[in-house]
Parts: C-alpha cells; sequence; structure tokens
C-alpha cells in the first residue's frame, strides 16, 4: 500500500494576519487614530485614513518582523509557541518579506499621500521596535521594556503630526504617557509568564533582578503616571475632562498596582493582583485617549470639533 503524500498547501491568510499581532496592535491604532483626532487642524478624512491605515501597516510589518527574528525564542514558550513560525506553518522568508514589504509600504504611502515627517517617524517607530528592542535590547537587558518602550510611544505622536505637520508639547507628552506606561503593562504580565522568559534566556526583569524589585519598579513607574497623564491638562493642552478623568483613571492603576507591590492576594482571589493591573492597563490607555479626544472635541479643539 502506497502512503498518502501530505500536501503543502499555501500559507493561509490567518497566519499572516497572525503575524501583525492584531489584538496588540488593535490598542497601538487607536491610539494613533486619538493622537490625528486631538490634533489641532484639520486633515482630508481619506488621507487622516490612510494614515491611520499606514501606522497600522507599519506596525504590523514590525511585529511580523519581530516574530521572523525570535521563531526560536517563540517555540520555548508556551504563550507563543502557537505562533505560525514556531508550528510551522509558514516559511521563515515569507515571513520576513511580508514584514519588510509592509514596513516599506507604510512608510512610502505615509511619506507620498500625508507627510513626509510623519512617515519618517513611523520608520523610526518600526526600526525601533523591529531592531533596537527586538535584535538589540530584548536579549541584552533587563531594561529592555523601559527603553524598547519608546517603540510603542510613537503612534499618537505620528497621527499628530499627520495633521499639523510639526512636533509640539502636547504630542510629546502623550508620547511620554504611553512610555511609563509600557513597564507596568508589561512586567505585570512578565510576572506571571516569569518561568517561560526564564527558559528561553530573555533577561526580564523579574527573571534578572527579582520579583521583589519588579513589583517594586511597577509602583514607581505608575506613581510617576499619575501626574505625567494629567500633564495635558496641567500645561492647558485639554480641559477638566481629560484632566479629571486621567487623574481618577491613574489613581484606579495606582490602587491595583499596590497589591502587586505589597504582594497581597484576598481570600478567595481567583485572579492574582498582576493578572488584574495587566488588564486594567488595556483598558486604561483605551479610555484615557478616549477621554482626550472627547474632551478637545467638547472644548472645540481637535479634528472632532
Ligand atoms: C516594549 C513594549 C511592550 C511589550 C514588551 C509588551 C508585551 C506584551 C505582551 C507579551 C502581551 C501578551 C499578549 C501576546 O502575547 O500577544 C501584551 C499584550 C497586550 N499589549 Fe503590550 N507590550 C508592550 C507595549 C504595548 C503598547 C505600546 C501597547 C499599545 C499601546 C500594547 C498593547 C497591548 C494589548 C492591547 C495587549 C492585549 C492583547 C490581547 O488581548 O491579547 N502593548 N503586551
Ligand atoms: C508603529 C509601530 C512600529 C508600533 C510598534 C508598537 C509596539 C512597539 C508595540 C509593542 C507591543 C508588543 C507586542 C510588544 C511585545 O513584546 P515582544 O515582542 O517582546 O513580545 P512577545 O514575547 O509576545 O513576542
Amino acid at each position: 500500500m502506497t502512503k498518502p503524500t501530505t500536501l503543502q498547501l499555501p500559507t493561509d491568510w490567518r497566519d499572516f494576519l497572525a503575524l501583525t499581532k492584531p489584538r496588540v496592535m488593535s490598542l497601538v491604532i487607536f491610539t494613533g487614530l486619538c493622537g490625528l483626532l486631538a490634533a489641532p487642524g484639520h486633515i482630508n478624512p481619506v488621507i487622516g485614513f490612510t494614515a491611520i491605515l499606514c501606522i497600522a501597516l507599519g506596525a504590523g510589518g514590525a511585529a511580523a518582523l519581530n516574530q521572523w527574528w525570535e521563531a526560536d525564542i517563540d517555540a520555548g514558550m508556551k504563550r507563543t509557541a502557537r505562533r505560525p513560525l514556531p508550528e510551522g506553518r509558514m516559511n521563515r522568508t515569507d515571513a520576513r518579506d511580508f514584514g519588510i514589504f509592509l514596513s516599506g509600504a507604510s512608510v512610502a504611502t505615509m511619506g507620498l499621500a500625508v507627510h513626509w515627517l510623519a512617515a519618517a517617524v513611523l520608520a523610526v517607530s518600526i526600526v525601533y521596535y523591529a531592531v533596537v528592542y527586538t535584535i538589540w535590547l530584548k536579549p541584552r537587558t533587563p531594561q529592555n521594556i523601559v527603553i524598547g518602550g519608546g517603540a510603542g510611544a510613537f503612534p499618537p505622536l505620528i497621527g499628530w503630526i499627520a495633521v499639523t505637520g510639526h512636533i509640539s508639547a502636547m504630542p510629546v507628552l502623550l508620547f511620554a504617557i504611553i512610555f511609563f506606561w509600557t513597564p507596568p503593562h508589561f512586567w505585570a504580565l512578565a510576572l506571571f509568564v516569569q518561568s517561560d522568559y526564564a527558559k528561553v534566556g530573555i533577561p526580564m526583569m523579574p527573571v534578572v533582578k527579582g520579583e521583589v524589585a519588579t513589583r517594586h519598579q511597577i509602583l514607581i513607574y505608575t506613581v510617576l503616571l499619575v501626574p505625567l497623564a494629567a500633564a495635558p491638562w496641567f500645561i492647558g493642552g485639554t480641559g477638566a475632562i481629560y484632566g479629571v478623568s486621567a487623574l481618577v483613571l491613574s489613581l484606579g492603576f495606582l490602587v491595583l498596582s499596590l497589591p502587586v507591590a505589597l504582594r497581597r492576594t484576598r481570600e478567595g482571589d481567583t485572579m492574582k493582583p498582576e493578572k488584574r493591573l495587566f488588564a486594567f492597563s488595556i483598558l486604561y490607555l483605551f479610555a484615557l485617549f478616549a477621554m482626550l479626544v472627547a474632551d478637545r472635541a467638547l472644548s472645540g479643539q481637535g479634528m472632532l470639533a
């Protein structure tokens, strides 16, 4: 009897989609959109849509390059082992070419259709994520997230520049908010998947400096986030709607980070404090940027005014 031959099916489009980390990038795209909507001035809706599309494609391209580079590391971690490359559902060079194509096309389109400064900052953020963070910092230092966090902080700045064509204090503050938000966002997650990082030799903070130091660092960054998140209000860039929302949301973040820092789990708690903090970090950034746009629209500033 002859053995049935296995057909090599073409890679499923869903695997290409998975390479772009769509769930994570949804928040990247949302903050980019909010930067665009909050910016003073006007942009043709088709050009505005193109700008957001370019941020999405650029972020997706960078994520694909990240997974191309880390295929072996991803194979060794439970959380990432089912991605298209570690599972062998896709050719490695296809992933690399897809990442390069998306990155190049997004920057070129941003430059030609929207603005060359926005394109330059998009190019910097792609290189920051795919090269500076992924190749250089991540395997080398427990500060990888702190410095690498800059990559994910660019989208609102890009959205803002797409409208105004220049950089000012407000979009720099939006950058700073995401920059300081990233360490508690990620370390909360790293606390409950740390064994995986140790296994593949990635020097994440909990692996290198220990759990206690990481828990304290989470608290420090969250404390810093409270005044920083409200800073757009303090400098007159927004009204009280955003300012008060930012303070309430940040104090909520701070309250949830306390049991993480003090390592306290309540009786009957089904969700560990760090898991709860990670989930809240995502809700926090969505809500903060939504309030920014709402405030600017209600006070007659921004695209929706
Ligand atoms: C260096 C910076 C960052 C690191 C290392 C990091 C790491 C992670 C990791 C490992 C996950 C788990 C989910 C997965 O495996 O796909 C995650 C989830 C997530 N991250 Fe981050 N993150 C960073 C920055 C950001 C930024 C800047 C944003 C958006 C502005 C973001 C948004 C999200 C969202 C929305 C999720 C949840 C995805 C889901 O529902 O599965 N992250 N992050
Ligand atoms: C416009 C543009 C280029 C935006 C980039 C946005 C950006 C840097 C997002 C970072 C989000 C992210 C998934 C980090 C994952 O870290 P990891 O790659 O170490 O996670 P992993 O262990 O899940 O692979």
